[in-house]
C-alpha cells in the first residue's frame, strides 16, 4: 500500500519503520508548514499530528476519498463533525485514542471491572496517566476513553475531571516525566483494600504496529470504525 503520514514526529517516524518492514511504501510525510500536497497519491493516510490540525487533516483525506486512520488526541470536540463528513462523502475513517493491542485488551478489562464494581459502593475509583514531557494534551486520550468506559458501566459515576474530586466524578491525575511512552492506572480503593489495573507501554512500537494494522484493515472499506472492529473484540 502507498501510505501518507500526516505528522512526521515521534509516532510518524516509528510508523514509517513498521510500515516499510510490512512491505508498504511511504509516499508522503507531512509536517508543520507542508500545505500544498497531493493526498490522492496515497491509498491510506495515517494522522499522528497535533490537536489543532487533526480535524483539518482528517477532513482533507475524506474530501479526497482517501481512507484515514487518526491517532492524534485532544481534538475530540470535532469528532462528531468528522463522523458526519465521512458518512456524507461515503469515506473511511478510524479514530482510536490508543492503537496498541495491549491497551485495547486493557479497555475491555476496565469495562468488565467497572461493571463488577458498580454494585460495590464501598470502592472509589481514581485514575492516573503518565507521559513524556512533550505531550500537548492532558489528560491523555486513553485516560479519557478509560474514564468514559467506566461511566458507561458503573452507575456511581457520571463525569471525569482532571485533578478534581466529587461524589460522582472520576478524578484523573496526569503526570509528565521525561521519556515515558505511556502508563495508565485505574485504582479502586476501599477502607480495607485496593484493586489496581495498569497498562505500561515500554516503547511506541505497539501503538505504531496497531496503526499500520488498522490502515491495512480499512483498505477497500467504507464507514466509521473503531479498533474493536479492527481487532474483532469488544
Ligand atoms: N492513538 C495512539 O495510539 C497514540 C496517539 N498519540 C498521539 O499522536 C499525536 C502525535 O504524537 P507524537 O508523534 O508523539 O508527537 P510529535 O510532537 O512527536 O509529532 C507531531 C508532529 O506533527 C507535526 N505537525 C505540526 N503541524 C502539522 C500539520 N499541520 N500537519 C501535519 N503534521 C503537523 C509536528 O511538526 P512540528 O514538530 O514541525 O510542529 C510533529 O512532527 C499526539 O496527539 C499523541 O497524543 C501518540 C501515541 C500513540
Ligand atoms: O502522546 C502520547 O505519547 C500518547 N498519546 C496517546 C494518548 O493521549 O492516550 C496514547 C499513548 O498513551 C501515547
Amino acid at each position: 500500500m502507498n501510505i501518507a503520514l500526516l505528522g512526521y514526529g515521534k509516532m510518524g517516524k516509528t510508523i514509517e519503520q513498521i510500515a516499510i518492514k510490512r512491505g508498504h511504501n511511504v509516499v508522503l510525510t507531512i509536517d508543520k508548514g507542508d500545505n500544498n500536497y497531493d493526498i490522492t497519491k496515497a491509498d491510506v493516510a495515517i494522522d499522528f499530528s497535533i490537536p489543532s490540525v487533526a480535524f483539518n487533516n482528517i477532513s482533507n483525506c475524506i474530501n479526497n476519498n482517501v481512507p484515514v486512520i487518526s491517532g492524534t488526541t485532544g481534538w475530540l470536540e470535532n469528532y462528531d463533525k468528522a463522523v458526519a463528513l465521512c458518512q456524507e462523502k461515503k469515506g473511511a475513517f478510524i479514530y482510536a485514542s490508543n492503537y496498541s493491542l495491549g491497551v485495547n485488551i486493557f479497555f475491555e478489562l476496565n469495562k468488565t471491572l467497572a461493571k463488577m464494581m458498580s454494585t460495590l459502593k464501598q470502592y472509589n475509583v481514581s485514575m492516573e496517566e503518565i507521559h513524556h514531557t512533550q505531550k500537548l494534551d492532558a489528560p491523555s486520550g486513553t485516560a479519557i476513553s478509560l474514564a468514559n468506559d467506566i461511566i458507561s458501566q458503573h452507575t456511581g459515576y457520571d463525569n471525569w475531571k482532571l485533578d478534581e474530586n466529587g461524589e460522582t466524578i472520576i478524578p484523573i491525575v496526569a503526570k509528565r516525566i521525561e521519556d515515558v511512552p505511556g502508563t495508565h492506572t485505574v485504582n479502586y480503593e476501599s477502607e480495607v483494600d485496593s484493586i489496581t489495573i495498569e497498562h505500561v507501554a515500554h516503547t511506541r512500537q505497539g501503538f505504531a504496529l496497531g496503526a499500520v494494522i488498522a490502515a491495512e484493515w480499512i483498505a477497500g472499506k467504507t464507514g466509521v470504525f473503531t479498533m474493536n472492529d479492527v481487532l474483532n473484540i469488544g
